[in-house]
Parts: structure tokens; sequence; C-alpha cells
């Protein structure tokens, strides 16, 4: 079945192609990489990753006619963490180009928002200065998935890699990533679902640091990504058109709210036995505890 996803990744094995022919500088030899995911970890408050978008799939036009010497400017001046640039042309009227006019305005790390299925593409964020890419876990095979995390943690940037269902978890996961992404907007559907975040991060090990994604508009959605465990949020569509608008300090401020860590577990209590094992050599069954809350993960 042709999705939105299947395309753009057609798209971009045509850009690979492309790449081949005439393929980026190798550089291996930069200094002045930022890192995106101590950005995230050491945020006072919930991380907020801000995205330069102009278009979607989803929403078609959002913001054409703004610059990245613009936006990424405001954009740290009210505070972000970190920024996101879109580099798709064909699907989001993003460039290459556009990540280095941004990251060249600021001095938080910038992340490569783009569907990355070659090393050739990684080559080409790096040259471009880029601090980190993401891995889109719906887009890749689980080996190859671990093979452009381990390529991009070899030059030093970090990896964010994207997950929207449980079921990615674990190649996700295995992928090593810098940061995991939750992202609430399904790429074959474009459903938007913040509820998606929190049934995944019920099953995230504590240790790994993880940001919600999509969708994220309003103090309350940022509040409820940080009731079910965020440590941060990407969120481009809202702070573009409050951009438009000149509102957008107003809105990261909306979007500035405390984390609350990682809520306690709810585990079956069969499940907690098997884990402790039992406190009187064998008790019996007691039907009423089936769920009780087991320590954060
Ligand atoms: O945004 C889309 O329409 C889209 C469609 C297909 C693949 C990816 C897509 N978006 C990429 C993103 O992950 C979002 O730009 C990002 O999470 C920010 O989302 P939002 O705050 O809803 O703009």
């Amino acid at each position: 079945m042709s999705t939105w996803l299947t395309r753009i990744l057609e798209t971009k094995r045509e850009e690979v192609a492309a790449l081949r022919r005439n393929p980026p500088v190798r550089e291996r030899d930069r200094q002045d990489i930022r890192g995106f995911a101590d950005a995230i970890r050491r945020a006072p408050q919930l991380a907020v990753v801000a995205e330069f978008k102009r278009a979607s799939p989803s929403k078609g036009l959002i913001a054409p006619e703004l610059s990245p010497e613009v936006v990424a400017p405001a954009y740290e001046a009210a505070g972000a963490t970190a920024l996101s640039v879109l580099t798709d042309s064909t699907y989001f009227q993003g460039s290459i180009a556009d990540l280095q006019a941004a990251r060249a305005q600021v001095a938080i790390p910038v992340l490569r928002k783009d569907f990355i299925i070659d090393e050739l593409q990684i080559d080409e964020a790096y040259a471009a200065g880029a601090d980190a890419v993401l891995l889109i876990a719906a887009a890749l095979p689980a080996p190859r998935l671990r093979e452009l995390s381990s390529y991009a943690r070899s030059l030093g940037l970090d990896v964010l890699i994207e997950v929207h269902r449980v079921e990615e978890l674990d190649a996700a996961l295995a992928a090593a990533p810098s940061v995991l992404g939750v992202n609430n907007r399904d790429l074959h559907t474009f459903r938007v679902s913040l509820e998606t975040t929190r049934e995944v991060l019920a099953h995230v090990p504590e240790h790994v640091l993880v940001i919600a994604e999509s969708g994220i508009e309003t103090r309350q959605d940022a509040e409820r990504m940080a009731s079910y465990g965020a440590d941060g949020l990407l969120v481009g569509e809202a702070l573009m058109r409050a951009m438009r608008s000149g509102h957008m300090e107003a809105q990261m401020a909306a979007l500035s709210v405390a984390r609350a860590g990682r809520p306690l577990r709810q585990v079956p209590a069969a499940a907690l036995r098997a884990e402790t094992g039992p406190a009187d050599g064998g008790a019996a069954h007691d039907p009423g505890e089936d769920l009780r809350a087991a320590p954060g993960r």
C-alpha cells in the first residue's frame, strides 16, 4: 500500500542515488559539535526543540515566507533548548541550506530532520554543521537502523530515534539512541494522538531520554506530555504559526512547563511477583491486586 511515508522514502532513494553520483565532502574533523542530548538533559524545565517547518504533507503551507535567519535566533531568544530544521525540499519546502543558515545564527544544537536511509545523508548533515540527525524506526529495517545510528555516533553526532508504536521500541532501543522521540503523528495516516506518548513511554526504561513530537500546541498539551514522563517536546507548526502572527514568545512561554519525572508504572501483580518472588514463599493470588503501582523505570 502506498502511504505518504512510502512515497517520501521513494523520493529519498532517488536523492541518495543523486548523492552517490555527487557525494558530499567526507569531513571528519569537526570540533564544533554541540550536544543535542546534553542540552535536553540539562534543560531546567521540559526541553523545547523548536522546529523550522515551512510546509508539511499533512498541513500544506504553514509559513512559506519565513526564513531560518529570522526564525532561528527568535526561537533561541525565546528559550528554545535546540532547533530542528526540516531539510526535505519535496514535501516540506526545506533544504540543507536552511540548516546551515539557522545554525549560523544560534549557539544551541541543531537537528537535521529528514528521512535518512543512507550514510551519505549523514555525511551531508555532518558537512552542513548538524549536531544531531533523525532516524525513523518505521522507515528502516532494524539492522540498518543500528548501522546508521552507529555511523552517526562514530562521527560524534547525536541520534534522535523516532518511534510511533510500542512494537518499534525494541529496534529503536537496540540502536542506542542519544534521545528517543515518540511521534504522536502516524506517518502513514497523519492521525495525531497525544495518547501515543503515554502508551509508548509506559514501556521505555527510566534512563532513556525521551521527547514527545507532533501535535503539541497548548500549555495543557505540554503539561500532559510532562505528566507522561517526557523530558522534552518537539514542536513545529504551533511555533511557526505563532511566528507569523507575532506571538511566538507567548507560544514558547506556554510550552515552558516543569518536568514531572516518569510516573509510577502500572504492572500486573503477577508480573511483580515474578520480578521479586513471593514474599511468604507463595501467597495466594489476590484478584483485587491485579494492577498496582510499581517503581518507575
Ligand atoms: O508533519 C507532517 O505532516 C509529516 C508528514 C509525514 C512525515 C513527517 C511529518 N512531520 C515531521 C514531524 O515529525 C513534525 O514536523 C514534528 O514532529 C513537529 O510536528 P508539529 O509540531 O505537529 O508540526
